[in-house]
């Protein structure tokens, strides 16, 4: 079943907006992330696509039909929370079924129903147990057994992985998917975790600041972000993002004092930008007569190290080098200019993906020079 927001808006007090300008459609069968910091309004637009709390205004739309003044249980979706909302006096069993039993649904087919989705998210064995007796991954599992047994084709989720430690977290990431994928379900799920939203989505809906940054697949969000806040928001050490400025540049020479500097393949006019470059994209020479330079600080991380850099003009970076570096704190170096990186005009707007790009097969007569 696929879901259309048109336009979608919320005010909780008539006065300041939450969300607005909502749009997007999710496809039949996608897992379809929502991602955004604290505060942004991801369980404020669930929640609305549930029927929990009125849209303020738009239209939602579930298989073409407008279902925004319908109540939650004619939408056709069910939900699964944070805290599992399970019923802490009925047995695993009965909290999976409740819903159906609350339908008035025949009891043998609720029976055989639960039955289903118990052994789908293996907790056969548990059936009698209260949620106290259970883990926290186990508790997670019942509320998604819930879900199965609703045969709901739309599934919501929020946050439901937060309360489990990291391990078992990775775990039901895998579940989940799986899961998903299996049952053809529409899964729209609510995450503050971009790994989370990159590992387990199709497409990922990335809010800040009331509005919709970006729509698109993982591997477009992290490779051709619309903006530097999704560029930050993405990727593990986080994206440099650099202060820069064009200057115009004469005999198709490169300016190059006093840092490092950006040869731009098409033109663009004199004025300030940001340079973002991803920490993995750096190369670091430890060749101290042409250091640019200082190793602040390095943390091991087992695959990599992260090393936090100040260039000569006071501009820090974080790099990220492979395992086997010998840098040493305080180390002088030289940080060369990386092939890869993005600019963004002076509001944080992409202006173009830099690699390989040549625009009209022209030679520039600019370069983009970093600042502090
Ligand atoms: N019932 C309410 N009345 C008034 N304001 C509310 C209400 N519920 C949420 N808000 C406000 O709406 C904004 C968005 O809240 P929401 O819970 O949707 O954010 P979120 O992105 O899910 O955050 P988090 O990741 O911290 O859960 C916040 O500023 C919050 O204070």
């Amino acid at each position: 079943m696929s879901i259309e927001l048109k336009n979608i808006a919320k005010t909780y007090d008539n006065n300041s907006w939450i969300l607005k300008g909502i749009n997007t459609r999710i496809k039949t069968g996608e897992f379809f992330a929502i991602v955004g910091p604290s505060g942004c309004g991801k369980s404020t637009l669930l929640r609305m696509i549930a029927g929990l709390i009125p849209i303020s205004s738009g239209d939602l739309q579930i298989d073409n039909h407008s279902v925004t003044n319908l109540p939650p249980c004619d939408r056709n979706l069910t939900m699964v929370f944070q805290d599992y909302a399970l019923f802490p006096f009925l047995d695993v069993e009965a909290n999976v079924g409740f819903g159906l039993k609350a339908r008035k649904m025949d009891v043998v087919k609720i029976e055989e129903r639960v039955a289903n989705a118990l052994a789908l998210v293996d907790l056969t064995a548990v059936k009698k147990r209260k949620p106290r007796e259970l883990s926290g991954g186990q508790r997670q599992r019942v509320a998604l057994a819930r879900a199965i047994a609703s045969d709901a084709k739309i599934c919501l989720m929020d946050e439901p992985l937060s309360n489990l430690d990291a391990q078992l977290r990775g775990k039901m990431r895998s579940e989940i998917r799986e899961l998903q994928q299996r049952l053809g379900l529409t899964l729209i799920y609510v995450t503050h975790d971009q790994i989370e939203a990159m590992t387990m989505a199709d497409r990922i809906m990335v809010l800040n600041e009331q509005q919709v940054q970006q729509v698109g697949s993982p591997a477009e969000i992290y490779q051709y972000p619309a903006n530097s806040f999704v560029a930050t928001f993405f990727g593990t050490p986080r994206m440099n993002l650099l202060k820069a400025h064009c200057t115009q540049i004469h005999n198709h020479s490169l300016v190059i004092d006093p840092q490092l500097s950006f040869p731009t393949p098409f033109d663009l006019p004199a004025g300030d930008y940001f340079i973002g470059i991803r920490p993995q994209s750096f190369t670091i020479v430890a060749q101290i007569s042409k250091a640019n330079a200082t190793i602040k600080n390095i943390e091991y991380l087992g695959t990599e190290f992260i090393v936090y850099v100040e260039l000569d003009n006071g501009a820090k970076i974080r790099i990220a080098a492979a395992k086997q570096s010998s840098l040493s704190l305080n180390e002088r170096i030289l940080v060369k200019t990386p092939e890869d990186f993005l600019i963004f005009d002076h509001a944080g707007r992409a202006i173009s993906s830099m690699k390989g790009t040549q625009k009209n097969g022209r030679t520039t007569k600019q370069a983009v020079q970093t600042a502090q």
